[in-house]
């Protein structure tokens, strides 16, 4: 459904976004993680058809993004900074998106107020940044987009309405497939929505998966000898970090758990626990790989 090949797009000679391909199905959840600078922001913008790339190419169905309005009335992207016209009610902004977007449902507006129970003859710039966050929201999934594009989506918004907020999304991709992008520093939060990952560093993509495989294809292992580490010990695997710690090596590995498991068995360990990774620690591990690393981060 979203098709990005090798996109390109440079500020003042800076590459921001360098050469970066990413293919999204319809329907699907897929989350964009990246180091501070990454470039994240400026893919999303890219995506919206907010920037033109200096290279590459942008499709959503098969049609280009930029300056595609008939394409732009299908989407929608919520900004990590919102802004909104000042004196402007929830109303008079929801007359404004109605007039902008020819999928505007009024039943759907309607229904959300029992959701997010703020007055819509209010002022928008007078709420607080959370409510003005359940705004935005509110605004958005009346509009009944095909893709929605966020960039750290769930910034200022309390426990409960974080949850609530994340139902009714889960909701618009199982029951109209809506697709999503979203972009957040909160891994806790991607690995609960999302079925695919990127990750992204220095404007490129360095790992992009489903999340399930992922998780399936990093592992902790601890492991211990009664007589010193085999000379060959782990040779044929991956490996994305070590620690020793007296008599117990700590290994960050990536493979197959059953691979793994048959590796260190045939050196008869006398102690050996594998564990799963949260995305997370993955995270860290992959980028660590990329040389964006902090010290002592085993835990
Ligand atoms: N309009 C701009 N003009 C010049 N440089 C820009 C512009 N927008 C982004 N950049 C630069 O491009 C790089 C990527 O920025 P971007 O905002 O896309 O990163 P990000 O991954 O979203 O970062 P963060 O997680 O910190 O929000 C940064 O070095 C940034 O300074």
């Amino acid at each position: 459904m979203i098709n990005m090949t090798n996109v390109q797009k440079s500020f003042e000679g800076f590459e921001a976004v360098n050469g970066v391909t990413v293919h999204i199905q319809k329907g699907s959840i897929y989350g964009l993680l990246g180091s501070n600078g990454a470039g994240k922001t400026t893919l999303l913008k890219i995506l919206a058809g907010i920037y033109k790339p200096n290279s590459g190419n942008v499709l959503i169905e098969e049609e280009p993004v930029f300056e595609n309005v008939k394409l732009k009335e299908k989407m929608i992207f919520l900004a990590d900074s919102l802004y909104f016209y000042p004196n402007t009610t929830i109303q008079q902004a929801a007359h404004f998106y109605q007039s902008m977007y020819s999928s505007w449902n009024e039943n759907r507006f309607n229904m959300l107020q029992n959701v997010f129970q703020i007055d819509v003859t209010k002022k928008i710039h007078r709420l607080s940044k959370g409510m003005q966050r359940q705004v935005a929201f509110w605004l958005t999934l009346s509009t009944m987009p095909d893709v929605l594009i966020l960039d750290e989506p769930l910034d200022g918004l309390d426990a409960v309405m974080r949850q609530k907020v994340k139902n009714l999304i889960i909701q618009d991709v199982a029951e109209r497939e809506m697709t999503i992008i979203i972009s957040s520093h909160n891994l806790r939060e991607v690995e609960d929505l999302c079925d695919n990952v990127g990750i992204m560093h220095g404007g490129k993509i360095i790992i992009e998966k489903d999340l399930d495989d992922l998780k399936s294809d990093v592992h902790k292992i601890q492991v211990a000898f009664k007589q010193g580490v085999p000379a060959d010990f782990l040779n044929d695997v991956p490996i994305l970090y070590k620690e020793e710690r007296g008599s117990v090596l700590l290994y960050i590995v990536r493979g197959k758990e059953s691979t793994i498991t048959a590796q260190v068995l045939a050196h008869q360990p006398a102690i050996f626990d594998l564990l799963p990774l949260t995305l997370e620690e993955i995270f860290i591990y992959e980028m660590r790989d990329v040389g964006y690393e902090i010290e002592n981060i085993i835990v």
